[in-house]
């Protein structure tokens, strides 16, 4: 069995890789950052450290490893053999590796079993989005019934890494993998750390409104507070009562809309409250904070769950109020941090609403996010 996979940074080589590895299947990492393919290209192997509780070490071989900017011919046929393709680039860099996929798909011989292509990214159904930019550049839209295109929640806090840890990485022992079965039908890939789910929704939302509205909510706050790291962040009082907040109305929303169990909501919270501390993961609110224009997006873990609760006439405030405290996280290492800045400082409050939220200007969340928005501008 063989599994390409795009992006070999921390949750490609500590989540993805590590999973489709132990699954049995021979791994192509395909990667832009040439000092990291060749790296992986040039070693049989590299460790992955768990920490936290069970916590096991893992040794990742049997892989490959291809730049695919200097070699998209090579990634490609790759692909066209392969069974499955992940990706792991970031929700923005989906349509970037679309053309490869589309052009694998075109090329796949009609004797192999379809190719499973599953985005493992931090957003709403990014197979989607990802299927949406391959089938743009197939050169027969029919063609798409090579692939099943599955979408999938993720959930592992992957850090950045120590530069002398080299290939090796360091994560937390959990980790959650959902995915969608409906598209696969009976057969599913044979992937035994996934789990197949008929309805991805409730996960997907349950994760990126608790784990990573909870987790951004702790960034920026402590960005504003002066603290580096998250593990500070969550033992700060002031910042976990935020991040409690939140996720108090966002448990409001999931119960609403995807009828959980409210005891069994707050203990996923509890659990995760507990995770985000780990002093074991070296974590920064620079990292957890990063690309706050795509974090502050109409579906994603602030405005996604802020504007369904004000669409139910449910509260709101502390969702409002971070994204308010998200308008002061400034990195100059960032570049959406630094656009942020720039249009925060050169749009109207109604303009910087309208273009980075989404939201229309009817919608009634729109009148809070333009108050907060304006209440940050200097
Ligand atoms: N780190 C985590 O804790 C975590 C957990 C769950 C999900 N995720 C999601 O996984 C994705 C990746 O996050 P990460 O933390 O691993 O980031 P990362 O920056 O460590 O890795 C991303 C990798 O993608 C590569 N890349 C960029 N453009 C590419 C292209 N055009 N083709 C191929 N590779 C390309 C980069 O060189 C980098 O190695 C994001 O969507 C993130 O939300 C991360
Ligand atoms: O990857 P992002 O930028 O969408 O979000 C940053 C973190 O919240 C995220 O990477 C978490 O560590 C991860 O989602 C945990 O599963």
């Amino acid at each position: 069995m063989k599994a390409v996979h795009f992006g070999a940074g921390n949750i490609g080589r500590g989540f993805v890789g590590l999973i489709l590895h132990k699954a049995g299947y021979e791994v192509v990492f395909a990667d832009v950052n040439a000092e990291l393919i060749d790296a992986l290209a040039s070693t049989p192997s590299y460790v992955v450290t768990e920490v936290g509780d069970g916590a096991s070490v893992w040794t990742v071989d049997n892989y490959r490893a291809l730049n695919s900017s200097t070699h998209e011919a090579d990634v490609i046929a790759e692909i066209a053999s392969a069974d499955i393709v992940t990706t792991a680039v970031g929700p923005n860099i989906l349509r970037f590796v679309a053309p490869l996929i589309a052009k694998a798909i075109a090329q796949r011989s009609a004797d192999l079993e379809p190719l499973a292509v599953m985005a493992c990214e931090n957003a709403i159904n990014a197979t989607d989005l990802l299927k949406v930019e391959v089938v743009k550049a197939l050169p027969d839209a029919a063609l798409a019934d090579g692939a099943i295109f599955a979408n999938t929640a993720v959930d592992r806090i992957v850090p950045g890494q120590d530069r002398d840890a080299g290939l090796n990485v360091t994560v937390e022992s959990f980790f959650e993998w959902a995915i969608e079965s409906t598209p696969f039908g009976a057969v599913t890939p044979v992937i035994p750390d996934a789990h197949f789910v008929d309805d991805l929704a409730p996960y997907i939302e349950r994760k990126l409104f608790t784990v990573n509205t909870g987790h951004a909510t702790a960034a920026y706050h402590g960005f504003a507070a002066g603290v580096s790291s998250m593990s500070e962040a969550f033992s700060t009082p002031e910042i976990a009562a935020e991040v409690r907040a939140v996720l108090a109305e966002t448990k409001a929303l999931l119960v609403a809309k995807h009828d959980f169990d409210p005891e069994v909501q707050q203990a996923y919270i509890d659990k995760n409250m507990v995770r985000f501390a780990n002093p074991e993961l070296s974590d920064t609110v620079d990292r957890v904070g990063r690309q706050p224009l795509r974090k502050l997006g109409r579906n994603e873990r602030f405005v996604g769950p802020a504007a369904e609760l004000a669409e139910r006439g449910l509260g709101s405030d502390a969702l409002v109020r971070t994204m308010g405290i998200a308008l002061e996280f400034d990195v100059a290492e960032d570049p959406q941090s630094v656009e942020l800045q720039q249009l925060l400082s050169d749009s109207t409050a109604d303009e910087f609403v309208t273009s980075v939220t989404g939201l229309d200007a009817a919608h009634p969340l729109y009148p809070a996010v333009v108050e907060v928005v304006r209440a940050h501008q200097k």
